[in-house]
């Protein structure tokens, strides 16, 4: 089974009607390789907007969803609305979520398997912080992340993991190839091992984390990194030598 290179673009909290425009036109005017998926993340509330303005080989996700379809939740978005505006993906369990928003391991689990259950395919951020990187528990970390999510997910058919180091985010500092490898190897053998062959056989692994156009062509080498999850470089041109870093 050949794994489709995929790249991720989060917009996170930034843009404006306008610069949304101008990300959707240079987005339009980069080469897509057949065997690479595209899929960019907008703030909510542009996301229906850009979906409009993209060519079809770049699909949109939400930064988030909960765990309901609707009801009494205050500022919440669920994924039967993603769904019915025509969305197809959700990025779940961020690390800037995880932190600033108290979302635990379960939350997340749960979150994801709610999406799935809607149609919304996911991608599930993991990653450890430096303080647990520096005391040689990177493993533990990811493992008890990867945990809550199978204790609610058994199929993994549309689950895409984005494996970013949180000391990696947004930091110019990269993981090295071998770092990221590392992880990426382990992580596939606990889905081997706690999951199934298949699913390690057929998961996508993306790595984020400081990713650039300078540093991806050697990140992509690396047998176990699938893709990636961009931050700051997918609101620049760039962005579009990191989609063709696998070609
Ligand atoms: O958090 C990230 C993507 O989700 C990575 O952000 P940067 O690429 O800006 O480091």
């Amino acid at each position: 089974m050949v794994r489709n290179f995929f790249v991720g673009g989060n917009w996170k909290m930034n843009g404006s009607v306008a610069e949304a425009k101008k990300l959707v036109d240079m987005l339009n005017g980069f080469e897509v390789p057949s065997n690479t998926e595209v899929v960019v993340a907008p703030p909510a509330l542009y996301v229906d907007r850009v979906n409009q303005g993209l060519k079809k080989e770049i699909k949109v996700a939400a930064q988030n969803t909960y765990l309901k379809a609707s009801g009494a939740y205050t500022g919440e978005i669920s994924p039967q609305m993603l769904k019915d505006m025509g969305v197809d993906w959700v990025v779940l369990g961020h690390s800037e979520r995880r932190e600033y928003f108290n979302e635990s391991d379960e939350f997340v689990g749960e979150k994801t398997a709610f999406a799935l259950a809607a149609g919304v395919s996911v991608i599930a951020c993991i990653g450890e912080k430096l303080e647990e990187r520096e005391a040689n528990i990177t493993n533990d970390v990811v493992a008890r992340q990867m945990k809550a999510i199978a204790e609610k997910v058994k199929d993994w058919t549309n689950v895409v993991v984005a494996y970013e180091p949180v000391w990696a985010i947004g930091t110019g500092k990269v993981a090295t190839p071998e770092q990221a490898q590392d992880v990426h190897c382990f992580l596939r053998e606990w889905l081997a091992k706690n999951v199934s062959e298949m699913a390690a056989e057929n998961t996508r692994i993306l790595y984020g984390g400081s990713v650039n156009g300078g540093n991806c062509k050697t990140l992509a080498g690396k047998p176990d990194i699938d893709g990636f999850l961009v931050g700051g470089a997918s609101l620049k041109p760039e962005f579009g030598d990191i989609i063709k870093s696998r070609n």
